[in-house]
């Protein structure tokens, strides 16, 4: 009998998170990487893991369509969902920036112009600073922006930091640090504790 739902990132940590699973001892059987399926089964059935895009995984778990998410605290930030954050998996590691050109010098005077993915982290960041800013809201290729005079500076990821560079900007200000969390929906912590207590410490004992 399925016992838990967990909706896991598409998209780079996904493959490590499952394999993270599989060192836990829940293996999905007909699960790799480049499958089209959606849906998957530990060998008890006790599990049911469906993968969803990375910003929808906090909805689904907010609304209760999964009792689990697994995703990047970036989707979670900006999701705002009400939801327990439980365990940080750390993979997919990375973190927030604010990020221009080199010589950019803030005027706390002046509306600035942010392009970027993340509306709410980067409203909230300037927010806390001070700042009004006039959000370009893009869904990638956010670098692009300042280069070609869409924005000043923009909110986005910063793994390497390659991609800034070989456009010419620079981190101005970090924001914030990702990594890949597990959440949990505050119902299901309620009317399935042990279910998703023992997921949580099954996955912790992998981790270490
Ligand atoms: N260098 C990186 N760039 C983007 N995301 C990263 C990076 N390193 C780790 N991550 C994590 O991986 C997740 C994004 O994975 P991916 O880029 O595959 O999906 P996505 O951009 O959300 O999806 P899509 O491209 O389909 O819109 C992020 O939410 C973040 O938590
Ligand atoms: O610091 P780096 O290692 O260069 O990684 C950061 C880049 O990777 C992500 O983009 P992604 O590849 O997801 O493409 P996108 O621009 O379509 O979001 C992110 O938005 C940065 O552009």
């Amino acid at each position: 009998m399925e016992k838990l739902t967990i909706a896991l990132a598409k998209g780079r940590p996904a493959k490590h998170t499952i394999e993270t699973l599989e060192k836990a001892g829940m293996h999905f059987i007909d699960f790799h990487a480049d499958s089209r399926k959606l849906v998957f089964f530990n060998e008890e059935r006790t599990i049911k893991l469906i993968f969803v895009k990375a910003v929808d995984v906090p909805t689904y778990v907010e609304r209760g369509a999964a009792d689990i998410g697994i995703v990047g605290k970036d989707n979670i930030l900006e999701s705002r969902a009400d939801v327990y954050e439980l365990l940080d998996l750390k993979i997919g590691k990375c973190k927030f920036s604010v990020a221009g050109f080199p010589d950019y010098t803030a005027d706390s005077n002046q509306t600035l112009t942010v392009a970027t993915k993340y509306p709410n982290v980067a409203k909230k960041y300037f927010s806390n600073v001070g700042q009004s800013i006039e959000i370009v809201k893009l869904n990638g290729s956010v670098e692009l922006a300042p280069l070609i005079g869409l924005a000043d500076v923009i909110v986005d990821i910063v793994e390497t930091g390659s991609t800034l560079k070989e456009n010419g900007l620079v981190v101005l200000e970090d924001i914030e640090y990702i990594s890949t969390r597990l959440i949990v929906n505050k119902a299901s912590f309620a009317t399935k504790s042990t279910e998703v207590k023992d997921f949580i410490d099954q996955l912790k004992n992998a981790l270490e």
